[in-house]
């Protein structure tokens, strides 16, 4: 979803001294799921998207979560007049449970990689945006959570001792790809 007036046009630009992706995008030519888990409000009169995380029931990040999440950086990244992303959960209590397990466990090392791939992107978009980013890390945010919060500018977290936050994927066997 993308609430603006006039929705973004998939166009080659530069602004703010950034060059914009190419019009077909690697994460819009995979995404094929139609359901929405990310919601993104841009304020025209501030300049600050807020893009809020709405896969139930923890935000984990599946291959189509991160496709729609990436989809949405890249339009906003299109957009001169957006200047500042606030990245935050709609969940209770969560601000993302990290890679979604279900998406490497038992599956083919294709289908794995692609995966990687997509974790990739992310992180990789997020932390080379033009734009301020900062999450608001509304809820707990193990593993590739607080990876997607490190690849912001700031980080900013409740102060809820209920919360975590950290890299703990190594307790389930997981090694992040050689990068
Ligand atoms: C720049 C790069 C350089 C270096 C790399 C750096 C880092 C490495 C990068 C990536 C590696 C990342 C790996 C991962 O992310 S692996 C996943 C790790 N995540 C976890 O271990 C989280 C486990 N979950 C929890 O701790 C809790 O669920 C949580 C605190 C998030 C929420 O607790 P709550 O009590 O509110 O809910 P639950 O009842 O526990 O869960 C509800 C429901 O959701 C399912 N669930 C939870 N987490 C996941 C997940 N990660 N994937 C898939 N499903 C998940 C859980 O099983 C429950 O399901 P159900 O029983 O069916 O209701």
């Amino acid at each position: 979803m993308y609430a603006r007036s006039g929705l973004l046009s998939q166009r080659s630009c530069s602004s703010h001294g950034r060059e914009c992706a190419t019009p077909v995008l690697a994460a819009q030519r995979r995404n094929n799921s139609t359901a929405t888990k990310i919601a993104v409000e841009f304020d025209q009169s501030t300049g600050v998207a807020v893009m809020r995380l709405q896969g139930p029931p923890v935000n984990s990040l599946s291959l189509d979560f991160l496709t729609e999440l990436c989809i949405n950086v890249e339009k906003l990244e299109m957009d001169k007049n957006c200047r500042g992303l606030i990245l935050t959960s709609s969940q209770p209590k969560v601000f993302s449970a990290g890679l979604d397990i279900m998406e490497i466990y038992g599956k083919s090392p294709e289908r794995c990689g692609e995966f990687w791939r997509a974790v990739q992107e992310m992180w990789l978009k997020l932390y080379g945006s033009s734009m301020v980013t900062i999450a608001a890390i509304n809820g707990s945010s193990p593993a590739g959570g607080c990876l997607m919060s490190m690849t912001c500018d700031y980080r900013i977290m409740a102060d809820n001792p209920r919360y975590s936050i950290g890299l703990n994927e190594t307790q389930l066997g997981i090694v992040a790809p050689f990068w």
